[in-house]
């Protein structure tokens, strides 16, 4: 049984992917935090932007089979006129804690590319086309290797230093959005600063967020 909070067809917003048309399926819960605000200042992963609570959100729900969530997937992807390769994100909340090789399997029999966004402590199953681990303060890393590691910044505890000799293809910064934590400061600033100084690092702004297309 896959639970998924929503599901929306929509542009990566960050990362190396930006701007490419992708179906989203974002799992329900993690391993990081509960998602209630209340233990928010006692979870494992503090700042996080998003609300991964149930299965109540767009197009969300309760899946029993491989067949069934991959066929809700593929039915949000634009019918075929042009060349692209169908692409779908799975995130999260933690979308390790669900995603199996079955369901990665159903995908690519349905045409499609399989990415991930994980926080990078569970151990992915096999299949994954695009792999993006984001590690979240000092909570271990099960994933040491993949498409792009992208660090949330600044982090106090999860220095880009410590991730920058690991076997990524890109590595971002991604100003962490303190709007979930109701401050102001120009994390923007201080992650292009950060980029400039050590050009291994490029920036990533949330570009769904600036253009407000999810
Ligand atoms: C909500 S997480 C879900 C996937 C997975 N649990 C993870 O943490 O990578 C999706 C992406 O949003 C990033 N993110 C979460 N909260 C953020 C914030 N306040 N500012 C910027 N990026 C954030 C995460 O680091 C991750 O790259
Ligand atoms: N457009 C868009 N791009 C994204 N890239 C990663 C996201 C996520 O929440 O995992 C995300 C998201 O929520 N929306
Ligand atoms: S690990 Fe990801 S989903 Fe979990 S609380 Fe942190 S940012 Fe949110
Ligand atoms: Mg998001």
């Amino acid at each position: 049984m896959y639970q998924v909070k929503e599901a929306f067809y929509t542009l990566q917003g960050e990362g190396a992917q930006a701007g490419r048309a992708s179906v989203f399926c974002r799992f329900s819960g993690c391993n990081l935090w509960s998602g209630r605000e209340v233990d928010r200042p006692t979870a494992k992963c503090t700042f996080c932007d998003t609300d991964f609570i149930g299965t109540n959100g767009i197009n969300g729900g309760k899946f029993a089979t491989a067949t069934a969530l991959a066929e809700h997937i593929a039915a949000l992807w634009p019918s075929q006129n042009d060349n692209a390769t169908p692409y779908v994100v799975f995130t999260g909340g933690e979308p390790l804690l669900q995603l199996d090789a079955a369901l990665i399997a159903t995908l690519h029999s349905h045409g499609f590319e399989v990415a991930v966004e994980t926080n990078g402590t569970l151990k992915p199953p096999p299949g994954i086309d695009w792999l993006c681990v984001s590690p979240k303060g000092s909570n271990p890393l099960a994933v040491t290797r993949g498409d792009e590691l992208k660090l949330v910044y600044p982090q106090t505890d999860a220095p880009p230093e410590q991730f920058s000799r690991l076997g990524f293809r890109h590595f971002f910064l991604q100003p962490m959005d303190l709007t979930p934590l109701d401050q102001a400061k120009s994390t923007v600033a201080e992650a292009t600063a950060y980029c400039m100084a050590n050009p291994q690092w490029r920036l990533s702004l949330q570009m769904h967020k600036l253009a407000g297309f999810d």
